[in-house]
């Protein structure tokens, strides 16, 4: 199992809007087989790993980290797959969250005559799973924010320097988390300040996330990276008072997406599951994570803390505006790892759940 959940892992940042999924086959204490599922609409870790067996799927154990499809998707159903491929037994991490077909894949293995044991090592898989798990119950984005911070909570100077904080291993660090989604999110004024990209650049390439900017008024200037350059989508989103001149952003790869109250962040989270993202990465900047954060709208929180103090009451912090007057109403989180990435530490937390 901790194969299959290693090949599932290799493949996050591919498999959107679907799950990622590894599986293998064993025969006698013999690897036969293994398969990850690696493009939404392709084949999926279990028919990969029963072609690989081929007829040594007979009398063999599945290992899968997801309950095998019972439905016919674009592909035909895996369960019916396992069973005509002679396979005896039949381990499976997480059961399918998708409540409509949670338990039938199972039932089917079961019903064929095929020993089933669910559950093993079930807390790794649905955290590799958890934004499609979400996005699949609630249809809204999985959030995640991040926060590159001074060791005193700075995000820049007083005189508005930034680059950079944290050291080029966090910051290649944060390009894999891109890579890992299917948005990235920031506020216009990241974008006047920073004209950042937005796009994932790693060494060895990887999947650009559309670029979603919440612009009310449609400040974004033409000449800005994520309007001339178009090798990733963007999306505008644009409130109805925007000024009307849109026509000079009519462009094949930006899209202006009109609502009637950009501050309204739990419809736009409703807009952008019915486009298709079921994960969203918040990079920014404080004004836009102040919103996300008194909206209750962080799933998970990745703060990168340089060991750098730069104060100032000037200098400005990770969440700015309102933020929570009270404590009892803070945000709870609790710590899920803390890791050291070059000179920086890496904190990943998420809300407590009551
Ligand atoms: N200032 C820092 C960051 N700053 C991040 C900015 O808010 C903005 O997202 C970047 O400028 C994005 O640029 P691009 O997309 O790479 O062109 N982020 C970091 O991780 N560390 C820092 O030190």
């Amino acid at each position: 199992m901790r194969l299959a959940l290693h090949l599932a892992k290799t493949a996050k940042g591919q498999t959107s809007p679907n799950p990622t999924v590894g599986a293998v086959v064993v025969n006698n204490g013999e690897i036969v087989g293994v398969g990850s599922h690696l493009k939404a609409g392709e084949a999926h870790a279990e028919v990969h790993a029963l072609k690989m067996a081929g007829n040594r799927a007979k009398g063999a154990t599945i290992f899968v980290t997801l309950e095998p499809c019972s439905h016919y998707g674009k592909t035909p159903p895996c369960a019916e797959q396992i069973i005509d491929s002679g396979i005896k037994r039949a381990v499976i991490a997480s059961e399918d969250p998708n409540p409509n077909v949670a338990g039938s894949g199972i039932k089917l293995l079961e019903a064929a005559g095929i020993k089933v044991e669910s559950g093993l090592c079930r807390k790794e898989s649905d955290e590799l799973n958890e934004d499609f798990y979400h996005y699949i119950v609630t249809k809204t984005p999985y959030v995640t924010l991040k926060n590159a911070m001074t060791l005193d909570g700075k995000i820049a100077t007083s005189t508005g320097e930034s680059k950079w904080i944290t050291g080029p291993e966090a910051r290649e660090d944060v390009h894999r988390l891109r890579h890992k989604h299917d948005a990235i999110l920031v506020g216009i004024g990241t974008v006047l300040k920073d004209d950042p990209k937005l796009t994932t650049r790693l060494p060895e390439g990887g999947k650009n996330p559309v670029r979603i900017i919440l612009d009310s008024k449609l400040r974004t200037p033409l000449h800005a990276n994520i309007m001339t350059d178009d090798s990733a989508e963007t999306w505008l989103i644009i409130g109805e008072k925007a000024k009307k001149d849109r026509s000079a952003y009519n462009k094949q790869h930006v899209k202006l997406i009109e609502m009637a109250n950009t501050n309204h962040l739990r419809e736009l989270m409703v807009r952008l599951g019915e486009l298709g993202i079921a994960s969203l990465f918040v990079e920014g900047g404080a004004r836009v994570n102040n919103s996300f954060l008194t909206a209750k709208l962080v799933n998970q929180l990745i703060v990168y803390m340089a060991p750098t103090v730069i104060g100032g009451s000037d200098a400005p912090t990770s969440f700015e505006g309102t933020g929570i007057p009270h404590l009892k109403d803070a945000l709870q989180l609790e710590y899920k790892s803390i890791e050291q990435i070059g000179k920086d530490l890496k904190i990943v937390a998420k809300p407590r759940v009551e």
